[in-house]
C-alpha cells in the first residue's frame, strides 16, 4: 500500500468538494481529492443540470402550445423524447470538463478515483493508498431517502439517479413527494407528454410561502398535473406492467412509473467515521457553525451536513472551510440571506424569511407588502401576468425576506438577495430608478407600498394644501 502526505484531503468531488479542492489548490495548498463515482457529483450528473435541462425542453414545448395567445399559431408539439434526452446528456457533457479529473490535475490536485474510508483520526484509505493530511474535508453528499413503504422495494421505482437515463417518456408518471424535485419533474414530464399524478403527503412545497405556492399549484393543475395533497401513501404494488400506490384513505392510484422524491439521506456509510471520532446526528455529520466536525482535523461541507441541500450552500460551505482550514479565520456559515428557487413555470424564488417564519421570529409587527404581476406592464407585454412579489419587512421597513412567484423569479431574486444580505430597508429599493418596462418594477412597487398609507393619507394632503398657500 502506498502513502501520501498532504495539506488537505477532500472526500467527494461534487459541488462542495470540488469548490474546496479548486480553491485550496489555487491558493497553494497541497491537495488530494478522492471520488468513488462520477466527477461532478449529484448536481452535474443527476441533479441541477439534468433537471434544468429537461425543464428547458419542457418549456419550449409549452411555449408552442401557448403561442396562440399572441396570435401566433400555437399547436401541439411533436416530442421526440430520445432527442430531449440527447439535449440533457449534451448539457451534462458540455459542463463535465469543468469538473473533470484532467482539469483538477491541471490545477495541481492529486485525484484518486476510489471509495475513501477513515482508518484513524488523521488517515484515510482509498484505492490501496493511505492519505495522511493536516486537514480533511468530508463532502460525500446525499442520496434519495426512500421511505419504508411496504411493497416499494419489490418495484422498479425511479429516483433522480435513474430518471434522467430514460430515453422514452413515461405514459403515466406517479410522483411521490411534493418538494422541489417532485414539482419540477412533474411539470417537466407533463409538458413533455406524460400524464402525471402527484401524491403529496402534506402540502405542495411545504417550505415555501403558501400564497406564492398557490400560483404554481394553479398553473400545474391548469396544465393537467393531478395534485393529490394530504395523500399519505400506505403501500405500493405492481399493477399489470405498471405500479399502484394505495393511500391511507383507501384510494388506489395507478400509473406506468413511480418517481420517489421524498427528500435526501446523507452519505455516511462505510466511511469509517467511528475510527476517526466523527459524530453524526439523524440529519448528517455533526458540525458547528464553522463546519468543524467532532474531529478537529476534519471539516464537512454540503449535503452530508444535513443542512439546506443546495449547490450554492455547498459553495458557501467551501468558502467557510477554506477560510478556517487554510487561513485559520473563524468564518461561520450564515443562512440569513439564503435564497432558493424552484425552477418550474412560473418560477418560485425566496430569500431570507417567509412571512410565517418572520412572524414566528419577530411577532405581529411584521408587515407583508405585495405587488401582483397583473399590474406590471412588462408582464402584460409578455402575457405572463400570473404571480406576485411579496416582501416581508419589520415595522420600520427593514427587509427580512422576499418571495417571488412569476416569470424569471430566479433572476429577479438577485436584487433581493443583496437587499436582505445588506439589511437594507424598503426605501433603498422604492427610491431606485428602474428601467421601464421591466418585471423588476413589480418589486419596486411592492417596496413603495410601504409608504402608501402615509404618502397618500390626509396628513400629506393637508401639508400639500398648506404649502400651496405660499406658492
Ligand atoms: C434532482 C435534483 C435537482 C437539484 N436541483 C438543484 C438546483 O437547481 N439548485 C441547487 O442549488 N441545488 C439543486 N439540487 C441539490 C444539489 O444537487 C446538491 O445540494 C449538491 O449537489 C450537493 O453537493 P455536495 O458536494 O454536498 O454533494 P454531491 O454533489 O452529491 O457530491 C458528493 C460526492 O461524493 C462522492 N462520495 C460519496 N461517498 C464517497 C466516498 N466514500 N469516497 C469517495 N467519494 C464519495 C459521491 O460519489 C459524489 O460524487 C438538486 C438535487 C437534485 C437531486
Ligand atoms: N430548484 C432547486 O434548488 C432544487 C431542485 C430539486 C432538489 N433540490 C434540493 O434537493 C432536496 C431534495 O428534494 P426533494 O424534493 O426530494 O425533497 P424535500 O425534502 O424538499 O421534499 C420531500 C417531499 O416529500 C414528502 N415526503 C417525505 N416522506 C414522504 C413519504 N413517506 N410519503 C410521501 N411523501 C413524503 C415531504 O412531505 C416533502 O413534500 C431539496 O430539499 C432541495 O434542497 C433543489
Amino acid at each position: 500500500m502506498s502513502a501520501i502526505n498532504c495539506d488537505l484531503c477532500v472526500i467527494g468531488a461534487g459541488s462542495g468538494g470540488l469548490s474546496v479542492a479548486a480553491g485550496a489548490a489555487q491558493m497553494g495548498a497541497d491537495t488530494v481529492l478522492i471520488e468513488r463515482g462520477a466527477m461532478g457529483g449529484d448536481c452535474l450528473n443527476s441533479g441541477c443540470v439534468p433537471s434544468k435541462s429537461l425543464l428547458a425542453a419542457a418549456k419550449a414545448a409549452e411555449s408552442l402550445r401557448r403561442a396562440g395567445r399572441f396570435g401566433v399559431n400555437g399547436h401541439e408539439p411533436s416530442i421526440d423524447f430520445a432527442q430531449v434526452h440527447g439535449h440533457v446528456r449534451g448539457v451534462i457533457d458540455s459542463i463535465a470538463p469543468h469538473d473533470s479529473q484532467e482539469r483538477f490535475e491541471g490545477l495541481g490536485v492529486r485525484v484518486i478515483r476510489a471509495a475513501a474510508r477513515f482508518t484513524g483520526p488523521d488517515a484515510v484509505e482509498a484505492g490501496g493508498i493511505t492519505v495522511r493530511a493536516r486537514r480533511f474535508v468530508l463532502a460525500t453528499g446525499s442520496r434519495p431517502a426512500v421511505p419504508p413503504l411496504p411493497g416499494l422495494d419489490a418495484l422498479p421505482f425511479l429516483t433522480n439517479e435513474t430518471l434522467f437515463e430514460r430515453t422514452a417518456a413515461p405514459e403515466h408518471l406517479l410522483v411521490l413527494g411534493g418538494g422541489p424535485i417532485g414539482v419540477e419533474m412533474a411539470q417537466a414530464h407533463r409538458r413533455l407528454g406524460a400524464r402525471v399524478t402527484m401524491l403529496v403527503r402534506s402540502r405542495l412545497l411545504p417550505k415555501d410561502d403558501p400564497e406564492l405556492v398557490e400560483v404554481l399549484r394553479r398553473r400545474l393543475s391548469a396544465e393537467g398535473v393531478a395534485i393529490l395533497e394530504g395523500a399519505a401513501a400506505a403501500q405500493a404494488e405492481r399493477a399489470g406492467n405498471g405500479v399502484a400506490v394505495l393511500l391511507e384513505d383507501g384510494r388506489r392510484i395507478e400509473g406506468s412509473d413511480l418517481l420517489v422524491a421524498t427528500g435526501r439521506a446523507p452519505n455516511l456509510e462505510d466511511l469509517g467515521l467511528d475510527a476517526a471520532g466523527i459524530a453524526v446526528t439523524k440529519k448528517g455529520v455533526k458540525v458547528d457553525a464553522r463546519l468543524r466536525t467532532t474531529n478537529r482535523h476534519v471539516f464537512a461541507v454540503g449535503d452530508v451536513t444535513g443542512g439546506p441541500a443546495f449547490t450554492h450552500v455547498a459553495g458557501q460551505h467551501a468558502s467557510v472551510v477554506i477560510k478556517n482550514a487554510l487561513f485559520r479565520l473563524p468564518a461561520k456559515v450564515d443562512y440569513a440571506a439564503l435564497p432558493w428557487v424552484t425552477y418550474a413555470e412560473p418560477e418560485l424564488a425566496q430569500v431570507g424569511l417567509t412571512e410565517a417564519a418572520a412572524r414566528e421570529r419577530h411577532g405581529d409587527g411584521v408587515r407583508a407588502l405585495t405587488a401582483p404581476f397583473a399590474g406590471n406592464d412588462r408582464a402584460r407585454t409578455e402575457a405572463e401576468t400570473e404571480g406576485l412579489v411579496k416582501l416581508v419587512v419589520t415595522k420600520r421597513g427593514r427587509l427580512l425576506g422576499a418571495g417571488i412567484a412569476g416569470p424569471h423569479a430566479g433572476e429577479q431574486i438577485a436584487l433581493w438577495c443583496l437587499a436582505v444580505a445588506k439589511r437594507m430597508g424598503v426605501g433603498d429599493v422604492a427610491n431606485l430608478t428602474l428601467p421601464y418596462p421591466t418585471l423588476a418594477e413589480a418589486g419596486k412597487r411592492a417596496a413603495g407600498s410601504f409608504y402608501t398609507p402615509t404618502l397618500f393619507g390626509p396628513r400629506t394632503r393637508g401639508l400639500v394644501r398648506f404649502l400651496g398657500w405660499f406658492g
